[in-house]
């Protein structure tokens, strides 16, 4: 990304922390931290590819940048204007600009719904009456996505998954948004439907200068998407690079275990080791992260720094940044002193240590949503955003 342009959507400390209540006075005991403290910029026609374990916070981040959720605390840009509190009304002419595609392609439609009425429904909601009808455009958008227009009228299990999800990507079109977050768009379909879906939304990027969010839980997914990747581990994002620096050289060692999960079909690819990384114990609970480096229970690398120092997201390499103090593939390279800025003369350079049997793992496991909210359509993110932070039943 060029230094000069401008980001289309900035992130800065943004926090998201779920409050426990328990009791008949439902007095807060704790709090569920399940996005803990991110900074991150998306620029213009750009995908950032978003990756991580189960429970880490990915959709809570991207139901925050869409505002599907209200921030606990940092701030939330789009297009230079401070999203992170707005209310309905004020979201609402955002809403054509931000939208979100859903992981469940069955469970985010209406099946009470026609597809004429679900792929419409942003024009309603918005009262935009699209040139030549809304029929007209309805149909437009179904071609667009690839299917066809005369099942205007079918009803969504006359559909198979990949089918349905080209619905949804229809409705998130329909408004020609800017941002798109792609919510783990392909996790629930067949893996030979997997790859077209991807191909349509990257056909649709270059057609429609779409800039995405695209989340997911497999680095080999978003591999063949993204132009940048952000790794997530238990609410902060512990690496962010560029895709080719990413795979080609990973810095923090969770990304290295990610990647060594993931099967390399270059064998010239050079810089990664291959072996595989097998990490021990559960992610700790984002109710009560450890202290330090929250990824240094079940790092091979950890110290007595990562035990009690949380190592700042420093830009390490040009377009690399890494929230790590012993980062990999680091030979040559100067880490600041922790605690200091970036600026500062370098003191340390990592011993080249191999991976080995990782320390047994706080047995706590995550805490997990009661139940996800799902919002189906615009009308439900609209009324999810001005929802409280309560878990839904
Ligand atoms: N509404 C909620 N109330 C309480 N906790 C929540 C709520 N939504 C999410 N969480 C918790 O926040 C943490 C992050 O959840 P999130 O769904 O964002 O993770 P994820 O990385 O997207 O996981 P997955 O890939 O399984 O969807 C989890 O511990 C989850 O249980």
């Amino acid at each position: 990304m060029s230094d000069t342009m401008e980001p289309l959507l900035k992130v800065t400390g943004l926090q998201k922390h779920f409050p426990i209540r328990k009791g008949l006075l439902q007095r807060q005991t704790g709090a569920v931290k399940a996005v803990d403290g991110l900074d991150f910029e998306v620029y213009p026609g750009e995908t950032l590819g978003v990756v991580g374990e189960s429970g880490c916070g990915k959709s809570t981040m991207g139901r925050l940048i869409t505002r599907l959720l209200e921030p606990t605390g940092g701030k939330i840009e789009f297009q230079g204007t401070d999203i992170s509190h707005l209310g309905v009304s004020g979201m609402r002419p955002l809403r054509r600009d931000v939208q979100m595609i859903f992981q469940d392609p069955y469970g985010s439609l209406n099946p009470r719904h026609t597809v004429g009425s679900i792929v419409s429904a942003p024009f309603k909601l918005q009262g935009v009456e699209p040139e030549g009808g809304v029929k007209k455009e309805v149909q437009r958008l179904l071609s667009l996505v690839g299917l066809n227009p005369e099942h205007y009228n079918r009803y969504p299990h006359e559909f198979s998954g990949g089918q349905r999800q080209r619905i949804g990507i229809a409705r998130a079109l329909a408004l020609k948004p800017k941002l798109v977050v792609a919510d783990e768009p392909v996790s629930a379909l067949d893996v030979s439907i997997q790859a077209q879906v991807v191909n349509l939304l990257d056909d649709l990027q270059d057609e429609l200068g779409l800039t995405y969010v695209f989340i997911a839980h497999d680095l080999s997914v978003v591999r063949h998407v993204s132009d940048r990747i952000a790794v997530m581990y238990l609410g902060k994002i512990v690496e962010l690079a560029d895709r080719k620096s990413l795979y080609e050289s990973p810095m923090h060692p969770y990304t290295r275990a990610l990647m060594s999960a993931v099967p390399i079909p270059d064998p010239r690819r050079k810089g990664v080791k291959s072996e595989r990384i097998l990490l021990q114990g559960d992610v700790p609970s984002p109710i009560a992260p450890p202290p330090g480096c929250r990824f240094h229970t079940r790092c091979w690398k950890a110290t007595d720094l990562c035990r009690t120092q949380e190592p700042p997201l420093l830009e390490l390499r040009p377009g690399q940044r890494v929230a790590c103090h012993h980062p990999e593939n680091a030979e040559g390279l100067t880490i600041p002193e922790p605690r200091e800025s970036v600026d500062v003369t370098i003191t340390k350079t990592p011993e080249p240590t191999e991976p080995k049997a990782p320390k047994p793992t706080e047995p706590e496991a995550p805490a997990k949503a009661e139940a996800p909210e799902s919002a189906e359509s615009e009308a439900e993110a609209s009324e999810a955003a001005a929802e409280d932070d309560a878990p839904k039943a």
